[in-house]
């Protein structure tokens, strides 16, 4: 997308060849507790990279590593052909960071805070083109303290891009937000990717990393324990059907189980769960017509990123803030 309005990256380490972001077996604990222990991802240039986990996963501490904002233990990061955890001043020049919950004092207006940080780089967008791209024209002279949460975190992602960054990592944007702003939210996600920016998004909505992630990785008590497209994450393309019928009349012994496309028939209250390879529901509506038993009813269901994700991880019995 572009517009006249749509700020756009400078470049400055444009000709970087490869993947823009390199994490190799970072390791990080705090005192006894293993908050990080071995992950290794790449980024490539120009896509919306997920870290999805639950709460205590790794996940903030894997991306304050990533941002130079946090001293790991061991492994190695590399953005952009900069390492953050030696030489973090060239990495604020190249990276925006928006973290959890990032609160500004409550009387600064939006236009104040942009200017602000504006202030603090070499060569800053233009921080009215980020009003316009963020949606905030008519919030410009608000006071941080009167604007809506989805308006608050739309600041905080002009507050990212405002230092015309690369990478901007963005870290559970949408986390206490309505519907209908999280979903003004996706769109702006996509609209600075369109501009030219590679964004690591860290969530733990799994409907948010199918809707947004290019790629991502699943982190699960400070480990990868998956990684790939949410399609391939969610098993769309490895075959797997599963689909409910209700019929009026028990099938015969074996008609179903004996498909070479089915491998599991189970019962399910009123209805029949029926699993199996690509093929699945075709055969198995054929087979019982062959015998004139014709549905009421036939519910597919496609298996999603959650189904995959709960599959996965298993959740830290953790206390979580409320
Ligand atoms: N400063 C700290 N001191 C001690 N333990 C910490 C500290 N920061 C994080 N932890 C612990 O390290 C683990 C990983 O935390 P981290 O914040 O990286 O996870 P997360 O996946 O981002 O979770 P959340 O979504 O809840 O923020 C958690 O068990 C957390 O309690």
């Amino acid at each position: 997308m572009t517009t006249s309005s749509t700020p756009t990256t400078t470049g400055h380490d444009a000709a970087h060849a490869g993947p823009v972001v390199r994490v190799s077996d970072l390791r990080k604990s705090y005192g006894t507790k293993v908050a990080v222990d071995g992950v290794s991802f790449t980024v490539d240039r120009g896509e919306i990279f997920g870290i999805l986990g639950p709460n205590g996963a790794g996940k903030t501490t894997t991306v304050e590593c990533l941002a130079g904002l946090r001293q790991a233990d061991s492994g190695s990061i590399e953005l952009l052909g900069l390492d953050p955890q030696h030489d973090p001043t060239p990495v604020r020049e190249v990276l925006g960071v928006q973290l959890q919950e990032s609160k500004l004092p409550a009387k600064l207006r939006v236009r104040e805070a942009l200017e602000l940080y504006a202030s603090f780089y070499p060569d800053p967008e233009d921080p009215e083109a980020l009003i316009s791209l963020l949606g905030l024209g008519e919030r410009r002279d608000t006071p941080y303290q009167n604007l809506s949460g989805g308006q608050q975190q739309r600041l905080s992602i002009a507050l990212a891009l405002v230092g015309r960054p690369q990478v901007a990592i963005l870290d559970e944007l949408t986390t206490g937000l309505d519907p209908q702003a999280r979903r003004e939210a996706w769109d702006l996600v996509e609209k600075v990717r369109d501009s030219g920016v590679t964004i690591v998004l860290v969530t733990h909505f799994m409907d948010e990393a199918e809707r947004l992630c290019d790629r991502l990785v699943v982190i699960d008590r400070g480990r990868v324990v998956a990684e790939g497209t949410p399609g391939d994450l969610s098993g769309g393309s490895r075959g797997s059907r599963t689909f409910r019928v209700v019929l009026p009349v028990a099938p015969p012994e074996g008609l179903l189980t004996g498909l070479p496309s089915v491998t599991s028939v189970r019962d399910v209250g009123r209805e029949l769960e029926i699993s199996g390879t690509d093929t699945v529901l075709p055969d198995a509506i054929a087979a019982l017509s062959g015998c004139g038993i014709i549905p009421d009813e036939v519910r597919t269901r496609t298996r999603s990123l959650e189904d995959a994700f709960v599959e996965l991880v298993t959740r830290e019995t953790e206390e979580t803030a409320p």
